[in-house]
């Protein structure tokens, strides 16, 4: 099948790679040229694991290949996936500008019938709403099918969700395009669920919502255990034996971020709204969570009460390990608050510093070797659980910093192998 990919991000990249690995011929298109020049010399313009090997293999077998102009990436597709941004309003509803102007693109530029497959994250009736604004700039006697297939990839992890997700959701108005689009994405070897466009666009939201309840579900589990001396850990494990709980995202810490868990709840209590219902529950999710994201600085000051001149070594900006994303990352919040409070602020990342630089407005130091930023640093607080801050000889904080003081945002040590060593640290939901 030839298929174009419009927008080249997370989502699209990989959809793009994916589907010509199993024997596509696809086209990714993008907007912005230089994402397409380093794309289409086989760099990768964002960190997957396994994504850039994937890409080569398939740009050099002639099925993957990368252009800004959409008239020649959409010229011979028969499916064109849209998988552009949704960002949040200031209002909290999902941006649907990117999504509209593909689609405009996707209009003026097709001269031959159609499926496109909105693969972005989307609120319920936008499908319709993108097969009117095509409908109503293409040429006539042109036919375009839509349908919905959200993504439920996770960024680090997303060429191995790609082959090895849970199931793949197809939101369709007829049996024929839901069929082919099964037909398409078969070599996944993936349940495939068919449901009405309404549904699908649905359970994507519906999805992300109820993983983020359960993660501030356990986080208010954690600050009830602190105070009562429980170990969240202990408890989390107890739960997940129970296979209707389930023992995944049950990981207490310093609060969801990302580019998509804070902005489809905060689109969904917009979407109940505007439908006059008072989505109360998300709205304490997204409560507890932006409380979270600052818990640690009520125990920075009340270990310290100021922060003057003290250094402090943050471990990790990205929003989760192996990403380069730190979109909505506790870090962007973090950070301006240990600023304020006059802290001398060296961050440490694998592979986020470049990104962080264009966010971060505050004057602070990086660094991507984790030994230099703990070198003489009054305390260090843990933000991404990245496998070598998890994997360090806990001796090195003794040996390395003025004062051998750890918040762990990230839960990242047994409290066992922390009591070998003279360290104080404070972590989430667990007894000092
Ligand atoms: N990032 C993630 O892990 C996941 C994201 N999603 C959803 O997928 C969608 C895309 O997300 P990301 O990939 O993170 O976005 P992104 O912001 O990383 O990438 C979007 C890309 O689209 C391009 N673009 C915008 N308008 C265009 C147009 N008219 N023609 C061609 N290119 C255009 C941009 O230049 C950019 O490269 C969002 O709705 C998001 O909620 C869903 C599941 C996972
Ligand atoms: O729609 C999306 O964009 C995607 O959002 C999430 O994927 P992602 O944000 O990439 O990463 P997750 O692994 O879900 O982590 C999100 C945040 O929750 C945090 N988290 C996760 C799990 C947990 O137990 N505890 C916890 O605090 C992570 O540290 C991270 O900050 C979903 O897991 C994907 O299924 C979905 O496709």
């Amino acid at each position: 099948m030839r298929i174009a990919v419009i927008g080249t991000g997370y989502v699209g990249l990989v959809t793009g790679v994916a589907l010509s690995e199993i024997g596509h011929h696809v086209t990714c298109i993008d907007v912005d040229p230089s994402k397409v020049e380093t794309l289409s010399n086989g760099i990768p313009t964002i960190y997957e694991p396994g994504l850039e090997a994937l890409m080569k293999k398939n740009t050099a077998a002639g099925r993957l290949a990368f252009t800004a102009v959409h008239s020649e990436g959409l010229s011979e597709a028969a499916v064109v996936y849209i998988a552009v941004g949704t960002p949040k309003r200031a209002d909290g509803s999902a941006n649907l500008d990117y999504v509209e102007s593909a689609a405009k693109d996707i209009a003026r530029n097709i001269t031959q019938n159609v499926i496109v497959v909105i693969k972005s994250t989307v609120p319920v009736g936008t499908n319709f709403h993108i097969l009117n604004v095509i409908n109503t700039n293409t040429k006539p006697g042109i036919q375009v099918k839509i349908a919905s297939n959200p993504e439920f990839l996770r960024e680090g992890s997303a060429v191995k969700d790609t082959f090895h997700g849970d199931r793949i959701v197809i939101g369709a108005e007829d049996e024929a395009t839901a069929d082919i689009l099964a037909e398409i994405n078969a070599p996944f070897n993936m349940p495939i669920l068919k449901t009405d466009i309404s549904s699908a666009e649905m359970i994507k939201y519906a999805s992300n919502a109820f993983l983020a309840t359960k993660i501030s579900f356990i986080n208010e589990i954690a600050n009830i255990c602190e105070s009562l001396g429980a170990n969240v850990e202990e408890v989390a494990k107890g739960m997940g034996f129970d296979h209707r709980i389930g023992p995944d995202f049950l990981k207490a810490g310093i609060g969801y971020g990302g580019s998509c868990f804070p902005k489809d709840t905060n689109a969904l209590v917009q979407l109940a709204g505007n439908n006059h219902h008072d989505f109360n529950l998300l709205k304490s999710v997204i409560e507890v969570n932006n409380n979270q994201q600052i818990l640690l600085i009520d125990k920075i000051l009340s270990r310290f009460g100021s922060l003057a001149g003290k250094r402090v070594a943050v471990l990790g900006l990205a929003f989760k390990p192996h990403t380069d994303d730190l979109r909505e990352s506790p870090a962007l919040v973090m950070i301006p608050k240990l600023a304020e409070l006059g802290a001398d602020i060296i961050a440490y990342d694998p592979i986020a510093i470049g990104n962080a630089k264009k966010q971060i407005k505050e004057a602070i130091a990086y660094t991507e070797d984790l030994p230099s930023a703990l070198q003489n640093a009054d305390f260090a607080v843990i933000i991404t659980d990245w496998p070598d801050v998890k994997k360090i000889n806990l001796s090195a904080y003794n040996q390395l910093m003025n004062d051998p003081i750890v918040f762990d945002g990230r839960n990242c040590y047994s409290l066992d192998a922390v009591k070998q060593e003279t360290i104080e640290y404070y972590s989430i939901g667990r007894p000092d």
